[in-house]
């Protein structure tokens, strides 16, 4: 029987456990590790089969180690997709996708919500390759589609978006890329496929930073692109010649993560859920921003495509910037730092770090004002949260 035949119709919690799992002669229960950077032929015919590609097996673990394939066959299980190729980072994920699926002349339309560094991946690094880009309210259909010229050739987009949690309506989305001959491609880093999976409503990529829930405790860097098996021919020939490749221990630690996905989410979730209602009953706070406030501008979208609302929420100081730093400062609990989808709960204030080097301007049109905090609520006890925001909060007014 093929491992896709029995994994049909099984939860995503029994996929996340299972899913992918070769185990060596040794019979060992947790995943085996390779710390190998090459592999050993039989013979030379072997290895000049396996480099012609006329035999299929391990040659060098810039492209294939058996530790990053369970993880690889794993998370596109998860995703519901054919395949999955897993890279250095986040961020990498994000390159292997567009060096993989593009080349000079041709257009990308993609959301202006998007992580700073992406903004800057499109920006200066793409544009030096002639991949030019046109940024685009993420909730305007219309802009999207009065973007398009005739060499567009991907449709990008964060749904939520980091850090507004703003929600892209997929399905439309995939429908104006796939009339366009363009392909549709997904971060997925704040949901998860747990949460949310784009291809069900017509992604043809999904990314992800597996830095963030699919590690689940801040330890590794890692990426993937998940989607269908042409559609990943490219990025995984960039993969294989550029070699922004994930180690197999990363990948070992993040397959530990992610069997413990499901259960994390629905923690975090529950978590932003009770924090996000009570920031909204401060008058401290201006405006909270998650998507599972019945006000959030896309309720209707979340629960057409979310599971849950996720675990990530930001909120305005009527103060501005002076008070969401001297907030920040006053926090014991919460960690100061640039990172989403710990154990441990963060504070990140946005317009100062993972957006800085995104102009002033187009913060100010993507809507990040200075005094905007973002939370990544963790697995903390949530009385213990509330309470350290509280006392910070009681602090700033003394
Ligand atoms: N996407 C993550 C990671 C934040 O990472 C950074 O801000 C590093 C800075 C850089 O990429 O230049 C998040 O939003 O927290």
């Amino acid at each position: 029987m093929k491992d896709e035949d029995w994994l049909a119709g099984l939860h995503p919690e029994t996929l996340a456990i299972r899913a992918g799992t070769q185990r060596t002669a040794e019979g060992e229960h947790s995943e085996a590790i390779f710390p190998t950077s090459s592999f050993v032929f039989a013979s030379a015919e072997e290895a000049a089969e396996r480099f012609a590609g006329r035999e299929a097996g391990n040659i060098y673990a810039r492209f294939t180690n058996p530790t990053t394939r369970i993880l690889e066959e794993r998370l596109a299980a998860l995703e519901g997709a054919d395949d999955c190729i897993t890279t250095a980072s986040g961020m990498a994920a994000c390159l292997t996708a567009f060096m993989g699926s593009l080349q000079a002349g041709d257009h990308i339309v993609a959301s202006r919500s998007l992580f700073g560094t992406t903004v800057q991946l499109l920006q200066k690094i793409l544009a030096r390759f002639a991949v030019e880009t046109t940024f685009v309210p993420l909730t305007d259909l219309s802009a999207w589609e009065a973007a398009i010229r005739p060499n567009t050739r991907m449709l990008f987009l964060e749904t939520p978006s980091n850090p507004l949690t703003e929600v892209g309506d997929l399905e439309a989305l995939a429908r104006l890329a796939h009339a366009h001959d363009a392909l549709l491609v997904v971060d997925n880093c704040f949901c998860t496929p747990v949460l949310q999976q784009p291809m069900r409503w017509g992604a043809d990529l999904v990314l992800h930073s597996n830095t963030k829930y699919i590690d689940g405790q801040g330890r590794t860097l890692g990426g993937a692109v998940c989607g269908r098996r042409e559609l990943l021919d490219g990025p995984r020939n960039f993969l294989r010649t550029a070699g922004p490749s994930l180690s197999p221990f990363n990948a070992w630690v993040q397959l530990k993560g992610v069997e413990t996905l499901s259960l994390r989410m629905e923690r975090h979730c529950a978590n932003a859920a009770d924090l996000a209602a009570w920031l909204q009953s401060l008058p401290e706070v201006e405006k909270v921003y998650y998507p599972g406030l019945p006000e959030h501008p896309q309720a209707d979208l979340v629960h057409k495509q979310q599971r849950l609302p996720g675990g990530i929420l930001s909120f305005v100081l009527r103060d501005g910037q002076p008070a969401a730093w001297a907030l920040m400062d006053r926090l014991r609990i919460f960690s100061r730092t640039a990172n989403l989808g710990d154990a441990k709960s963060t504070v990140t204030h946005p317009a100062s770090t993972t957006h800085s080097r995104v102009s002033a301007e187009e913060r100010q049109a993507a809507g990040i004002q200075d005094g905007l905090l973002r939370l990544s609520v963790g697995l903390e006890h949530v009385d213990d949260l509330r309470e350290d925001l509280q006392r910070a909060l009681a602090d700033l007014s003394r």
